[in-house]
C-alpha cells in the first residue's frame, strides 16, 4: 500500500548481530516481523475476517492479545498465511489505536458492556416514519451515543410510503441535524451521498427496514429481510451479527486508508467517490450511563456561556441552572435548551423494548 500506514513494520523487529559472534541474533524474538494491516469485516465465533489489501482472510486472535475485543471496524496487524485461501488462518497481533469506539450497554442478554464498532466516523440513525412508529427516545439516545462517541449523526427516515416526515423532523429541527427520507421504491441518491467519503455505522430498531437499505445500497450483501410481525409491529430479527461493507468500490484495504486519512483531515472528504457502511443488526441500545453533562454539551457550543455560570456539578435539569436564568433574559434558544435538556435526560434508564 503506497499510502504508507498499511506497510508498517514493528518499530522493536530490530535486529542485532551478537558481539564477537558471526550469526546474526535477534535481541529479543523479533515480534511480527511480516505483520500487514488489515480491516475487520466481520466477526463469527472466534473467527475474524480481515481485508488485507484486497484480499479476505480468516483470522484467529493470537493469544498474547489476551481478552481485549477485536471489532468490526478495527484495524489490525496480522502474521501468518496472509493468502485468504479456503482453510488458511491468519493470526491478529495487534489492534491498532480506535479513532472512535461505539458501546452497547450491559443488558439482560449480556451482563457485560462491548465495544460494538470501531474507527466509524457517522451514524446512521435508521427509523421508519410508520410501521413502527419512530421513537423519538430511542433517536434521542441514538443522538447522545454518537456525541459521546464523536460520530456525526445522520437521520435517515424510512418508509415514506407509508407517513409524512414533517413531525419529526419538527422535533430534531433545533438540532441542526442532517436528514435524508428514503423509501424502497424510490431514489436513494440523497443517501448515498452522504456515506460517500465516511464509514458509516447504522443503527436501528427491528423493522424499520435496515437491511431492505443496505441490500438496495449493496444488493452483494443479500441481508435477510424480516416481516414485521403483524401483532407486535415489530421485526424478527434475521440478521444478527455486524458487518463492514464497501459502497461505490470493490472492498479494499486502500479504500479504508484513505477514509480514515478523510477524517483525519490529510485528504479531501469530498474527493472520494466511496464509502463503506456497518451494519448492526440486533443492535438496540447504548450503554450511556458514563456520558456526563459536559460530553453532551460539546455538540451544544451556543450553550457554553451559560453554562460557564452554572453551579458546579450542576445537572443543568433541576433547581439553580443557569440555563434558566439564561432563558428568562431572551439569551437563549428555548428550543435549543429544551433539545439539550430532552437529550441529558434520556440518559436515564435503558431503552424499553
Ligand atoms: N411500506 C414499506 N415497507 C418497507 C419499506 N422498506 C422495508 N419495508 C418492509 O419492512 C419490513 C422490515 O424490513 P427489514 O429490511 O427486514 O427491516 P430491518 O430493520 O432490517 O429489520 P430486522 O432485520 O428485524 O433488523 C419488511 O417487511 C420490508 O418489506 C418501505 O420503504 N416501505
Ligand atoms: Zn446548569
Amino acid at each position: 500500500m503506497r499510502d504508507g500506514r498499511y506497510l508498517d513494520i514493528d518499530e522493536d523487529d530490530v535486529r542485532v548481530r551478537a558481539r564477537g559472534g558471526s550469526r546474526p541474533r535477534t535481541r529479543k524474538r523479533p515480534k511480527h516481523e511480516n505483520a500487514r494491516l488489515g480491516f475487520v469485516t466481520a466477526v463469527n465465533r472466534g473467527r475474524y475476517q480481515c481485508l488485507v489489501g484486497d484480499l479476505s482472510v480468516v483470522a484467529m486472535k493470537a493469544r498474547e492479545l489476551g481478552r481485549g475485543s477485536i471489532v468490526v471496524g478495527d484495524i489490525v496487524a496480522l502474521v501468518g498465511d496472509l493468502s485468504g485461501r479456503p482453510g488458511t488462518l491468519a493470526r491478529i497481533v495487534r489492534v491498532e489505536k480506535r479513532s472512535s469506539v461505539l458501546r452497547r450497554t450491559a443488558d439482560d442478554t449480556d451482563p457485560v458492556e462491548r465495544v460494538i464498532v470501531a474507527n466509524a466516523d457517522q451514524m446512521v440513525i435508521v427509523t421508519a416514519l410508520a410501521d413502527p412508529d419512530p421513537q423519538p427516545r430511542f433517536i434521542d439516545r441514538c443522538l447522545v451515543a454518537a456525541y459521546e462517541a464523536g460520530l456525526d449523526p445522520l437521520l435517515c427516515l424510512t418508509k415514506s410510503d407509508l407517513a409524512s416526515p414533517d413531525a419529526l423532523l419538527d422535533i430534531y429541527a433545533p438540532l441542526g441535524l442532517r436528514w435524508v427520507v428514503t423509501r424502497r421504491d424510490g431514489d436513494l441518491s440523497a443517501l448515498r451521498e452522504q456515506l460517500m467519503g465516511r464509514i458509516s455505522v447504522l443503527v436501528g430498531p427491528s423493522g424499520v427496514g435496515k437491511s431492505t437499505l443496505v441490500n438496495l445500497l449493496v444488493p452483494e450483501a443479500r441481508r435477510a429481510v424480516g416481516d414485521v410481525n403483524v401483532v407486535t409491529g415489530r421485526g424478527r430479527h434475521t440478521s444478527t451479527s455486524a458487518v463492514a461493507l464497501p459502497i461505490g468500490a470493490p472492498a479494499s484495504a486502500e479504500s479504508v486508508e484513505r477514509l480514515h486519512a478523510a477524517r483525519e483531515g490529510r485528504i479531501d472528504r469530498s474527493e472520494l467517490d466511496y464509502g463503506w457502511i456497518i451494519d448492526t443488526p440486533g443492535v438496540r441500545s447504548f450503554g450511556l450511563a458514563h456520558v456526563t453533562p459536559d460530553d453532551l454539551l460539546a455538540a451544544f457550543p451556543d450553550l457554553d456561556d451559560a453554562v460557564a455560570d452554572c453551579p458546579d456539578h450542576c445537572s443543568h435539569l433541576g433547581d439553580g441552572c443557569a440555563l434558566d436564568e439564561w432563558l428568562a433574559r431572551g439569551e437563549l434558544n428555548p428550543a435549543r435548551v429544551t433539545s439539550f435538556r430532552r437529550l441529558l435526560a434520556s440518559r436515564e434508564g435503558e431503552l424499553e423494548r
